[in-house]
């Protein structure tokens, strides 16, 4: 278990973040600039917060982000055109591409979970860009690392492959027991991949739910407004 309680301040926004997170995969909604993207860079130990944050009875505020348990796929993971399909992996493991035989073993195997071994030694020009986004997530999973964060990373793909990625991690989530953090703006995203949704206001938690609340049509819940005007901003 995630447990978050952690206070932020950037000029006028006053975040204070109260949740503890399950594993398995968790959508984070939210109208704009309301403080998503703030509360995964506090998890991932790029911006410096204050307060509790444990994962599994362990304190992870004091680790730098590359000691934390965590990795994270921004929409900006870019693949380097220089080098191969498995170098790009491989260098989720090691910055100089220096690998120990297990390590080389791993980069195979993360290729072979995204079904892309075939392609390990194309470079990343001749991949469409649903296969890149998979490249993406091998590098994440080379590490083994239990968290995941996700920060609207198939954003500019088109909506088959869009959905095809979020199978993907909803896949890896339960195939590997992560606890995968994403954060998107459209709730049917949401819907798709399940588990639980947060809804995050002005840098708080106002509601942490299972990601079928968002389908009841029946009891308005906490989810109702965001429904509401998130429909009319995207009609
Ligand atoms: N380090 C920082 N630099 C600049 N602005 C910051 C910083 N930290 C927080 N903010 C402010 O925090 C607020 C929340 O931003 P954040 O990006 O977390 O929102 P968001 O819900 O992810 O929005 P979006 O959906 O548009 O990406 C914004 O008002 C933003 O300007």
């Amino acid at each position: 278990m995630l447990k978050v309680d952690l206070k932020y301040d950037w000029e006028r926004f006053h975040a204070h973040y109260q949740v503890q997170i399950d594993q398995g995969i968790t959508t984070l909604l939210g109208a704009s600039g309301e403080g998503k993207s703030t509360l995964l860079h506090l998890l991932g130990g790029f911006l410096q917060g204050h307060g509790v944050l444990d994962y599994q009875a362990q304190s992870l505020l004091a680790l730098p982000a590359y000691k934390r348990p965590i990795s994270t796929l921004f929409q900006s993971d870019n693949l380097f055109p220089q080098l191969t399909v498995w170098q790009n992996v491989a260098i989720g493991l090691s910055p100089h591409l220096r690998l120990s035989s297990e390590q080389c073993e791993r980069v195979t195997w993360a290729l072979e979970q995204i079904q892309l071994a075939s392609k390990a030694d194309v470079y990343p020009q001749a991949l469409s860009g649903g296969q890149a986004q998979r490249i993406a997530i091998a590098r994440v999973l080379v590490r083994k690392k239990p968290i995941l964060l996700l920060d609207e990373p198939f954003s500019a793909l088109d909506p088959v492959l869009r959905e095809e990625m979020l199978f993907l991690v909803k896949q890896v989530t339960e195939s590997f027991s992560l606890t995968t953090l994403m954060v998107s703006h459209l709730p049917s995203e949401a819907s798709l991949v399940g588990g639980g949704v947060i809804l995050i206001e002005q840098g708080r938690v106002v509601a942490h739910e299972a990601a079928d609340v968002l389908a009841s049509k029946q009891t308005p819940n906490a989810f109702t407004q965001y429904l509401g005007e998130s429909k009319s901003s995207t009609s």
